[in-house]
């Protein structure tokens, strides 16, 4: 559904030339949702506006259902434009204009006659949830309802993607979630694509099928959620993980181990149990549980266990390679002292 190539977005400053995107590269299949995640700097803003083409890319090209956007004139722009609808974190309501009007809006720019506005009017505020707030001005919604409008607004001409640029940054964890689901449920109705910006790894690993982690304007790492989270692969990519699900034991306690710390990763969850009983009734080493926990991750289980193994060198090798051989990824943490 999107095609993004080579992208490279630089800006112009008076202290030279920034790199916001460079030389990007992704294929957002339809109906995925797709996250991108980093810190602030990284460049997410500047893809995902390119995405769109409110920032028209410096070179490379993005493709949104087969047309690329970069060789379209204005008034081709402007209707290829009404299939990508776009959230934000401070949500960009029209203050004076009603609920009902601030979706018309949307409806009435690509000229939608009024009685068919009210219809679709009607249908996106049952989508969303808010058909008693249809005459009451954006000041007097909370920031989750204020956001609901927001993708009634977005959704209202049918788009095939929806951009969501830090939709849920402003929100405490409740309304964040019950925007996620809301997001969730949109896109299972609808087969629409979500792109969503976050710099929350907690927002990902709710919604998104697949991820890519930017860092200064590159993508350092992408596949799907549930593989990166079995297995990140770059620093960053772990400090985000570590930042909503805890793998750690505190140094001072895996100092005072002296066998071999592993961490033991199954996909699946349960299972997991069962290969590291097998593992210990097999082999010559004794095992000691520091840590283990069950997380879901896109509702499929992800067991993590922390263990010393104990036993001689060798026992301690074939014991690792047999959790192996049953589909554990087992990362050594420590050798032993
Ligand atoms: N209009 C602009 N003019 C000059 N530099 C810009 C402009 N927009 C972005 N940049 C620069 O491009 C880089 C990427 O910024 P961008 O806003 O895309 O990152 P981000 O990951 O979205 O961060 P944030 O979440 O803080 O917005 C930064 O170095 C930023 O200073």
């Amino acid at each position: 559904m999107i095609q993004i190539e080579k992208l490279t977005k630089t800006y112009t400053t008076k202290h030279g030339t920034v790199t916001g995107v460079d030389n990007i590269s992704l294929d957002i299949g339809k109906g995925e949702i797709f996250g991108i995640v980093g810190y602030s700097g990284a460049g997410k803003s500047s893809l995902i506006r390119c995405i769109n083409l409110l920032e028209r890319p410096s070179s490379g090209s993005v493709k949104v259902d087969g047309k690329d956007l970069t060789k379209l004139n204005g008034e081709q722009l402007r209707k290829a434009r009404l299939k990508i609808g776009m959230i934000f974190q401070h949500f960009h309501l029209i203050s004076q204009k009603t609920v009902y009007d601030n979706i018309a809006f949307a409806l009435r720019a690509a000229g939608t006659s009024n009685k068919d506005i009210k219809t679709r009017v009607e249908e996106l505020l049952e989508m969303v949830g808010l058909a008693d707030k249809r005459n009451v001005y954006p000041a007097q919604l909370s920031g989750g309802q204020k956001q609901r409008v927001g993708i009634a607004r977005a959704l209202a001409n049918n788009p095939a993607v929806l951009l969501c640029d830090e939709a849920t940054s402003a929100l405490d964890p409740n309304t964040t979630l019950s925007i996620l689901r809301l997001l969730k449920d949109i896109n299972h109705q609808l087969n629409i694509t979500i792109v969503l910006i976050t710099h929350e790894m907690n927002v990902v690993k709710e919604i998104c099928d697949r991820m890519a982690i930017m860092q200064s304007g590159l993508v350092i790492e992408e596949g799907y959620v549930y593989n990166i989270f079995a297995a990140p692969q770059k620093k960053l990519t772990k400090e985000f993980i570590s930042s909503v699900v805890s793998f750690n034991v505190p140094t001072q306690i895996l100092s005072g181990f002296t066998g071999t710390l592993v961490k033991v990763l199954f996909k699946g969850g349960v299972a997991g149990e069962g290969v590291i009983s097998d593992m210990l009734q097999n082999f010559e080493v004794k095992g000691n549980f520091l840590h283990g926990a069950i997380e879901y991750i896109q509702e499929q289980p992800l067991g993590i266990f922390i263990m010393e193994l104990k036993g001689n060198k060798s026992a301690v090798t074939d014991a690792i390679n047999y959790m192996e051989s049953r589909l554990a990824i087992v990362e050594v943490m420590s050798n032993g002292n």
